[in-house]
């Protein structure tokens, strides 16, 4: 198998300063993965989890402290120049534009690729049409939309047709249509252009409907990477939410325990996790209507990345991200 991009054991360590002590920082901490080429691979995790950290070492941006990468067959300290000419990186902040107009915003970075001008011009209005970008080659980026501000970096990330491109949180901060709109040229980016593409989120919705592989990463290691699909069925099942009367919690979760995992009741909500669900309910309904507990209501959930963010980490992602912000808040 040729993977197109190869790391072993990334390790980043930051020295900062708290007060007068110095304190280092291990933002990645040993991570390994191998990337197949036209693999849709998202990075998931909570802020300050080492995503972009991780993506920086691969685009030859930040040398690791420690450990090895190869992309498209480059190593990363040793031939990093092989390596950007191979790779396209749309970075999170993006959006800094010189005050040029979008066309010539494009063309100059294509020319600073050593591309010839007349075919920078050819390809930035390739992927302007590409990235619904039409009639937008002489208006100044500050004018245009969010969205349209975020496809214009992807072109510029795009300018050199590189067969393997991170996107560092592409959509933050669009609506979600605009979110929904650059999801579909993400994925066109692969399907008719056979890109590898490595993209950070903080989205779960994002890297499951997009993805075909998922990394989760938490405090900058890797705690799960597979499909989508997988790694929502490798947890404990559906979550199934009885609604029933005050009167009935105890009774129902007696119940619900002789069919379910983790069964647990709050308020009027009786929770439990079942193993492909759909079999059970039948039966489950049969034994609640022979007690006579009447249910009010009844929900279940496929699990969702959230889900499985909690079973690897223990932590639900959105707490995480709670967490970090808090700690983000300057004293
Ligand atoms: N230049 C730096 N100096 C010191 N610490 C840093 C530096 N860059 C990142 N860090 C720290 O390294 C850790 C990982 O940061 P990183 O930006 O990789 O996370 P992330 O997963 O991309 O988060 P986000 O979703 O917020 O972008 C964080 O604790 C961050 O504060």
């Amino acid at each position: 198998m040729t993977y197109v991009i190869q790391a072993r054991d990334l390790v980043q360590v930051f020295s900062t300063k708290q007060g007068r002590k110095k304190a280092d920082v291990r933002a990645v901490d040993g991570v390994s993965l191998d990337v197949t080429p036209g693999e849709i691979v998202g990075f998931l995790g909570p802020n300050g989890a080492g995503k972009t950290t991780t993506l920086r070492m691969l685009t030859t941006l930040l040398k690791p402290t420690s450990g090895t990468a190869t992309v498209a067959g480059f190593d990363v300290v040793r031939q990093s120049v092989d390596v950007r000419r191979n790779i396209g990186y749309v970075s999170q902040a993006g959006g800094a534009f010189s005050g040029a107009l979008a066309g010539d915003e494009v063309v100059d970075h294509g020319l600073l690729y050593g591309m010839r001008r007349q075919d920078a011009i050819a390809r930035g209005k390739e992927l302007f049409a590409q990235l619904d970008l039409d009639g937008l080659w002489k208006r100044m980026p500050k004018q245009m939309s969010g969205g349209q501000k975020r496809r214009l970096d992807i072109a510029m990330g795009l300018i050199n047709d590189p067969k393997i491109v991170f996107l560092d949180e592409p959509t933050t901060g669009l609506d979600p249509q605009a979110r929904a709109n650059l999801w579909e040229h993400i994925r066109r980016l692969r399907d008719e252009l056979g890109a590898t593409i490595i993209l950070t989120t903080h989205y779960l919705d994002e890297a499951d409907a997009l993805s075909d592989r998922i990394v989760i990463i938490d405090k900058g290691k890797i705690v799960a990477s597979d499909t989508p699909a997988h790694l929502k069925a490798a947890i404990a099942g559906d979550l199934v939410d009885l609604v029933v009367a005050d009167t009935d919690v105890a009774a129902t979760s007696e119940l619900l325990a002789r069919f379910a995992e983790q069964v647990a009741a709050d308020g009027v909500h009786v929770r439990g996790r079942i193993a492909h669900a759909g079999a059970s309910i039948p039966n489950l309904l049969r034994e609640l209507d022979q007690r006579g507990l009447l249910l009010e209501a009844i929900e279940v959930h496929r699990p969702t990345l959230d889900d499985v963010f909690l079973t690897m980490t223990g932590r639900s992602l959105r707490e995480a991200e709670a967490a970090n912000d808090t700690t983000e808040v300057p004293a």
